[in-house]
């Protein structure tokens, strides 16, 4: 088996509800989704990543872990897109590096998150929005289903568990209200352990008040959410 892989770097989280935690970032190349607002082009083609062995990643990876690394973040591109690789090197980082191990994913695939799951300590399942022309029109319910049951996989095996959903000025209070309602019906809220709505950077930023209106579409169906944006932009590092 063979993986291609962006880029292994060692950073400052700048996302979500383990921001600013020292985190050892594995980006793997390849993602068959198109966001607009997407911030690493050169991670969507699978061909533009360097090819290695399971062997050649694992010592890539040993080589690049720095004392007191919080956790690995198993990013891209979409990760998801080689699940077999990342099953593979999930469970070498977790059981013999004994780093947590965190997976940041658009969960297009509810059986393919299932294979990484049993290696995965923290998920971070995001929720595409329309507006983020992640996938065309005819293919979205498809999406948003598979996203729903990977936050349900999630739940069930009593991982660490939160939601993103990126905003923009064109996102839809009511698609914003309609997705909290169902993710939080039943009894879900105190199984899920965060919900951060991060607003887009560069184009399409929404205004204060726009933000402001979606977090209250979540608020009444889940209290601790947070809009919180990308801080590495921010401190203008990797
Ligand atoms: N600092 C930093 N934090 C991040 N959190 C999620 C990232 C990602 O690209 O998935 C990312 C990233 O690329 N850099
Ligand atoms: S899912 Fe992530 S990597 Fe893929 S296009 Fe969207 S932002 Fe880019
Ligand atoms: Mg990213």
């Amino acid at each position: 088996m063979r993986v291609s892989i962006s880029e292994v770097f060692t950073s400052i989280e700048g996302e979500g509800i383990y921001l600013g935690t020292k985190t050892l970032f594995i980006r793997f190349a390849g993602c068959p989704l198109r966001c607009f607002y997407c911030d690493t082009p050169y991670a969507l083609s699978i061909g533009n990543g360097t090819y290695y062995s399971i062997d050649e990643a694992k010592t890539i990876i040993a080589r690049k872990v720095e004392r007191g690394t919080f956790k690995a973040n198993f990013t891209g591109g979409e990760p998801l897109l080689q699940h077999e690789a990342v099953r593979e090197l999930a469970r070498y980082v977790r059981d013999e590096l004994l780093l947590k191990t965190y997976l940041e994913s658009s969960c297009y695939d509810a059986s393919r998150f299932l294979h990484v799951l049993p290696y995965i300590d923290i998920c971070k399942i995001e929720f595409k929005l329309k507006d983020s022309n992640a996938i065309d029109d005819k293919h979205y319910t498809r999406l948003l289903e598979n996203e729903m049951l990977c936050l349900r996989h999630a739940i069930a095996s009593r991982k660490v568990t939160y939601i993103k959903v990126v905003l923009s000025s064109l996102s839809k209070r009511e698609e914003v209200e309609e997705l909290a309602r169902m993710i939080f019906e039943g009894d879900a809220s105190k199984a899920i352990d965060g919900f951060v709505l991060q607003p887009v950077n560069g184009v399409n930023e929404p205004t204060l008040e726009h933000m402001l209106a979606m977090y209250d579409a979540v608020h009444q169906y889940y209290p601790n959410v947070r809009i919180i944006p990308q801080m590495h932009k921010v401190m203008g590092i990797p």
